[in-house]
């Protein structure tokens, strides 16, 4: 089998047959989405449910200033919001955000194979951003019959986009650009995100396709042929029926922001947000 780094986790009673594990593959390759524009990864199982629990309460929890409303969804930024695409608030990412998912991130090589006669440590997704990680987390909670807008991310990043699942499936739409410049409205590919999974999109999916999730109640006509990563989910028999009914996803989507401002680090604490 292709995998191996399975963890257990750190949970009260290994004897339990719920107990979940991480999954990690011996390098992001071997988890690349077949038939999309290069590159995509998807990592079932990449967080444990007691992980993923610790998580969605810090995210619950959080003061209510970190929250910004939108007309049909929230959404937190940490360290801060971005001011002209820069990061201004420089403050590390919290301890919440930063275990698992960073150090995971980034012990896993892009390719493992490339490497095997050298000296060199293989080499992480982020081992060429400016910053060598990422430093900035968007966490967007998704009732059912919200979404996101079809949209490009910009040039506030290093293009690398790596988005961790929380609490609920939904279907990830990826739309192609017309020769006018004009969104093709039907999306190209779907990308079915499960709960604890991690998604990295990277490449020309960054620079030249348009993604976003479609404001409905039910993912419906799921199939291997309609969802590009259906070899990889961590529970395919769960979608056999061809529907996914939603219910509240949270995401966090973790990136590095290009640039840093100096004076961030010096601001005062008026000027942070809590
Ligand atoms: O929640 C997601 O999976 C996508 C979020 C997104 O595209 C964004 O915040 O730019
Ligand atoms: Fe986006």
């Amino acid at each position: 089998m292709g995998s191996s780094g399975s963890e257990s986790a750190a949970g009260p009673s290994p004897s339990s047959s719920s107990v979940s594990r991480v999954n990690l593959p011996p390098s992001l390759e071997a988890r690349r989405i077949p038939g999309l524009p290069r590159a995509a990864y998807y990592i079932a199982n990449f967080i444990t449910e007691e992980e993923e629990q610790a998580i969605l309460h810090k995210v619950e929890t959080a003061p209510k200033a970190r929250w910004r409303q939108l007309t049909h969804r929230r959404l937190q930024t940490w360290p801060s919001d971005l001011i002209k695409d820069t990061l201004v608030d420089a403050r590390p990412l919290p301890d919440w955000l930063e275990k698992p998912v960073v150090a995971r991130l980034l012990s896993i090589p892009v390719d493992d194979t490339e490497h095997s006669n050298d000296e060199s440590q293989p080499r992480h997704i982020f081992a060429e951003s400016p910053h060598g990680r990422p430093n900035h987390v968007l966490i967007n909670e998704y009732p059912p019959n919200t979404g996101i807008m079809p949209h490009k991310d910009g040039l506030a990043y290093y293009p690398v986009v790596c988005t961790v699942s929380l609490g609920a499936s939904l279907c990830l739409n990826l739309y192609r650009s017309k020769d006018d410049g004009a969104l093709d409205p039907n999306p190209v590919w779907r990308v079915l995100q499960e709960p604890r999974s991690l998604l990295i999109t990277t490449g020309e999916l960054y620079t030249d396709y348009l993604h976003g999730i479609d404001p409905i109640a039910i993912d419906v006509d799921l199939s291997p042929d309609t969802v590009a990563n259906w070899s990889l989910l961590g529970d395919s028999s769960a979608f056999e029926s061809g529907i996914n009914e939603r219910k509240v996803r949270i995401s966090l989507t973790y990136r590095d922001v290009l640039k840093v401002s100096k004076l961030g680090s010096k601001l005062g604490p008026m000027f942070k947000r809590p």
